[in-house]
């Protein structure tokens, strides 16, 4: 049957919560319902409801999401005016805001200078944690062992009974297509290539199918999973992981209500500003500070620990605790049955100034060191140097995981996810090597001089009051 054609006017009749249609790339969509459930939030949703999301939808999703999320009985028809004024894409398209020149990536010899990339494609934000996430790394000194023959070595890692060649991996970032068009695909072929996987975040620009779909056959992968406060869209949610079997459901909990951003909401004025000097008429008048705050992810801010444990008896796949920042929190994973931790402060942008998360692995490693022997451990935040990983690794993670630096990384694509990862691989090398061991698993924290770091170790006294 020939498909209905749609005009723009008709579309624009469907804007009610109970009547909701929008085209995406010449289709158009009966959406009702769904800004509730949308992982990105409502108000884009709303935004464009009863008109065409083509752009805003083209710059962070791949071109089959939409058709993979909504059912078929949704499909309304196609937009008459659609194929007069556009054509639809091919594929994505690179975000303009990156064009700008970028260093050859030879050029870069360090994530330090893969930041400053970054910073002058202006994608980068700023906060007191973040910066003390790294820093804290330098409060920790390298005590080397010499004349240990360190010739041969090597950087795997054993995790839930996978090996991979080396402990690095991605800390999930939402929406990798502000980056680069083939965004989470060129990131998952970086991350295997160099012998390890990826962490698919419950935000991707591609749909978990498709990404799995880049990978070998029966490569493991991880889910992070923001718990929805919509029950039917987390059972569906729930169902399709117990189809895909993830290793591990990373459960993302330190962020239950989005936090301040800043560097969203300055863009967000500057656009506006632009906007205002270009169309003398526009109305952005009244726009609050904050107000890139309400266009946050749905996650629910009534996750509690019975709905972790409630995860991990209905998927009954292994579940880790993204976003643990006290051993207190990482005491009652373990209570639950959790298989994993995940040290995470969200690299900064949940609570600013909370403790750096390799101060976190010192203190949960100081009260209560069995779980560092009991369960699997990864860290995030801050990690930026080979010695970074090695003292990580000292103190008991199993595996380090890079959020920014990958989300650079992805403005060359899947060469620079490899190359970073090749960058911090010889540093880690290099440092295991000048430390005097060949093998991860030799890494102990007699290799480092601690003091300085155990110093800011929260006092026994409080923390017992705070468990
Ligand atoms: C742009 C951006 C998007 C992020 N999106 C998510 C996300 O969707 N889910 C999540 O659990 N964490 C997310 N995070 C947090 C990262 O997983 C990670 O905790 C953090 O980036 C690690 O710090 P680092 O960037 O210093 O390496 C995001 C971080 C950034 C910078």
């Amino acid at each position: 049957m020939a498909e209905r054609k749609i005009t723009l006017e008709e579309l624009s009749q469907h804007v009610k919560d109970t009547d909701t249609w929008m085209a995406i790339n010449g289709t158009v969509w009966d959406i009702t319902g769904f800004a509730e459930i949308h992982p990105g939030g409502p108000d884009i949703i709303q935004k464009y409801s009863g008109g065409d999301a083509s752009e805003p939808y083209n710059s962070v999703h791949s071109l089959k999401l939409a058709e993979k999320n909504f059912d078929a009985s949704q499909r309304i028809g196609t937009l008459n005016a659609y194929f007069v004024a556009n054509k639809l894409p091919a594929e994505n398209t690179r975000n303009p805001r990156l064009e700008n020149d970028l260093p050859e990536i030879d050029e870069i010899i360090n994530l330090t200078d893969l930041e400053a990339a970054a910073e002058k494609a202006s994608i980068n934000d700023h906060g007191f944690t973040k910066a003390d996430n790294a820093d804290f790394y330098r409060k920790i000194f390298l005590r080397p062992r010499v004349a240990r023959a360190v010739q041969d070595i090597n950087t795997k890692t054993k995790i839930l009974d996978d090996v991979y060649d080396i402990p690095i991996f991605n800390a999930p970032a939402s929406l990798m297509m502000l980056a680069h068009p083939d965004a989470e695909m060129a990131l998952a072929k970086g991350l295997v290539a160099s012998g390890s996987t990826i962490i698919i975040p419950t935000l991707s620009s591609f749909s978990t199918e498709e990404i799995i779909e880049a990978l070998p056959a029966d490569h493991p992968f991880y889910f992070q999973l923001y718990v929805s406060p919509n029950k039917a869209a987390l059972e569906k949610m729930v169902d399709s992981l117990c189809k895909l079997r993830p290793k591990a459901i990373m459960v993302t909990a330190d962020l239950p209500v989005f936090s301040k951003r800043e560097a969203n909401e300055r863009y967000e004025k500057r656009i506006a500003k632009q906007k205002r000097a270009s169309e003398p008429g526009a109305t952005t008048a009244g726009r609050r500070s904050g107000q890139a705050r309400s266009a946050g992810v749905s996650i629910d801010p009534n996750l509690c620990w019975s709905n972790i444990k409630w995860l991990k008896e209905s998927t009954g796949i292994p579940i880790f605790v993204k976003g643990i920042q006290c051993a207190g929190d990482a005491l009652q994973a373990w209570k639950i049955g959790c298989k994993g931790i995940y040290i995470s402060n969200h690299g900064g942008r949940a609570a600013d100034t909370a403790q750096p998360t390799i101060l976190t692995l010192a203190e949960i490693r100081f009260y209560y060191p069995f779980i560092l022997e009991e369960m699997e451990v990864f860290i995030d935040g801050g990690v930026r140097r080979g010695t970074d990983i090695l003292k990580a690794i000292c103190l008991g993670a199993k595996g380090v995981c890079l959020g920014r630096p990958f989300f650079y990384a992805l403005m060359y694509g899947e060469e620079g996810v490899r190359y970073t990862i090749q960058l911090l691989k010889d540093e880690l090398e290099t440092a295991m090597q000048l430390c005097g061991i060949t093998s991860l698993s030799e890494a102990h924290i007699g290799i480092l001089n601690t003091r300085a770091l155990y110093r800011d170790v929260e006092s026994p006294q409080s923390l017992s009051s705070k468990l």
